[in-house]
């Protein structure tokens, strides 16, 4: 890139803002990002709600680098990390020798830095009571007065606000303004969690693209077994999650493929003292049997997958991965008994070894059943 482009794309803060269209091929992911573009179109205020890591500032910041806004700055603030002694100056500003300690020359607010642009207010629902009524009154006047001013400023800005919390619970319980509610809540995207979605193959890719040098292909930089792993977990932590461990694994990984030993711990399932397959650090649901996350809407198909991957699993075990053996005890022929492998995408078990204590070990990936070591090599 030329030193004029990047020099221009600084200057309009165009880096480090995400483009739509790498957010992800997930259902209820794209229908908030088209609801998210006709909204802001329309300068609607938008509410952003979602588990924590979902990509909510993300999708503001992509948000903001798709409105007609996009030359302007998108300035973010969380609500919840400004003390309250300093929220009221940070978010509105002040004049020279507005309090004692104060800048000489006064302070410009995170809202009129916004002018022009996007205010991002992360975790709104932690915002103090008192501020959420200054923060009314900026949005009905579309002015602001810094502290210590006697005139308003005008103020022209795009709202995206986001939350991880039930805010209607939160306006029951007396501790969020339920007018202020109501006017940035213009429009509401819901993000799903991670567990939810069923593009988790373009994601890891896609951030394996990130974390790799270019001339790496991603698709051949993560063995079958590791990826396995990434796809069945449940992801408690969203994409932050996602994006650390795949950090994590480039970092570490030694030679041209991330295998399972580069994954971080809470990941591995291991074999424990009883031969059965358990999981270090995290309890059992955190993974899911099946390759797709079972939500509660598939639940009931999640669990026949969970029942037919244990029933084959167990074939195999039983006739020490014998295919012939196996297919005759599941009562299909051999074709049928490779098919359903690779429909409920259980690795074939020379391709599942690992180490343990120093021996190699092989535990089928179903992490079901007591798997006695088949074989060591
Ligand atoms: N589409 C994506 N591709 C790659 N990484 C992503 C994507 N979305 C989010 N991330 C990663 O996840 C992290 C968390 O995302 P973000 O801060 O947007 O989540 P959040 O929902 O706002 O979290 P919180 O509720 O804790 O504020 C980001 O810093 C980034 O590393």
């Amino acid at each position: 890139m030329s030193i004029k482009v990047a020099e221009i794309q600084r200057r309009n803060n165009f880096v480090d803002y995400p483009s739509l269209h790498e957010l992800g091929d997930d259902a209820k992911m794209c229908d908030a990002i088209e609801k998210g573009k006709r909204l802001i179109d329309r300068s609607i205020p938008i509410l952003i709600l979602g588990e924590t890591g979902t990509g909510k500032e993300y999708l503001s910041r992509a948000l903001h680098a798709y409105s007609a806004r996009r030359t302007a700055t998108c300035v973010t603030v969380n609500c919840a990390s400004i003390p309250d002694s300093l929220a009221e100056s940070e978010l509105f500003g002040y004049c020279r020798g507005a309090f004692s300690g104060a800048l000489p020359g006064g302070m410009k607010g995170k809202v009129q830095q916004a002018d022009g642009g996007t205010l991002f207010l992360d975790e709104i629902g932690d915002m103090p009571f008192a501020l959420q009524t200054r923060l009314l009154r900026v949005l009905s006047e579309r002015e602001v007065i810094p502290l210590g001013a006697a005139q308003p400023v005008p103020v022209d800005l795009h709202l995206i606000s986001a939350t991880h919390q039930n805010l209607h619970e939160l306006v029951a319980a007396g501790r969020f303004r339920e007018d202020l509610y109501y006017r940035i809540a213009g429009g509401v995207l819901r993000l799903p969690a991670l567990r939810e979605r069923t593009d988790l193959r373009p994601l890891i890719m896609q951030m394996l693209r990130d974390e790799l040098p270019p001339h790496r292909t991603p698709e051949q930089s993560i063995s079958a077994q590791a990826l396995d792993l990434l796809l069945r977990y449940r992801w408690p932590g969203n994409l932050r999650q996602m994006h650390a461990v795949i950090r994590f694994a480039c970092a570490v990984m030694n030679g041209l493929q991330i295998q399972v030993n580069d994954l971080p711990e809470e990941l591995i399932p291991v074999v424990t003292s009883d031969q059965s397959v358990g999981l270090r650090g995290l309890a059992q649901s955190t993974f899911s049997p099946s390759a797709k996350q079972p939500d509660s809407v598939n639940a009931q198909t999640g669990s026949l997958r969970y029942d037919e991957r244990a029933r084959v699993l167990d074939a195999l075990n039983n006739s020490r991965w014998n295919i012939s053996a196996a297919s005759r005890q599941l009562g299909m022929c051999r074709a049928s008994l490779y098919r359903k492998l690779r429909q409920l995408e259980i690795p074939h078990v020379r391709d599942q070894t690992k180490f343990v204590q120093g021996q190699a070990v092989i535990f089928p990936l179903g992490c079901i059943a007591s798997n006695q070591p088949e074989y060591a090599t």
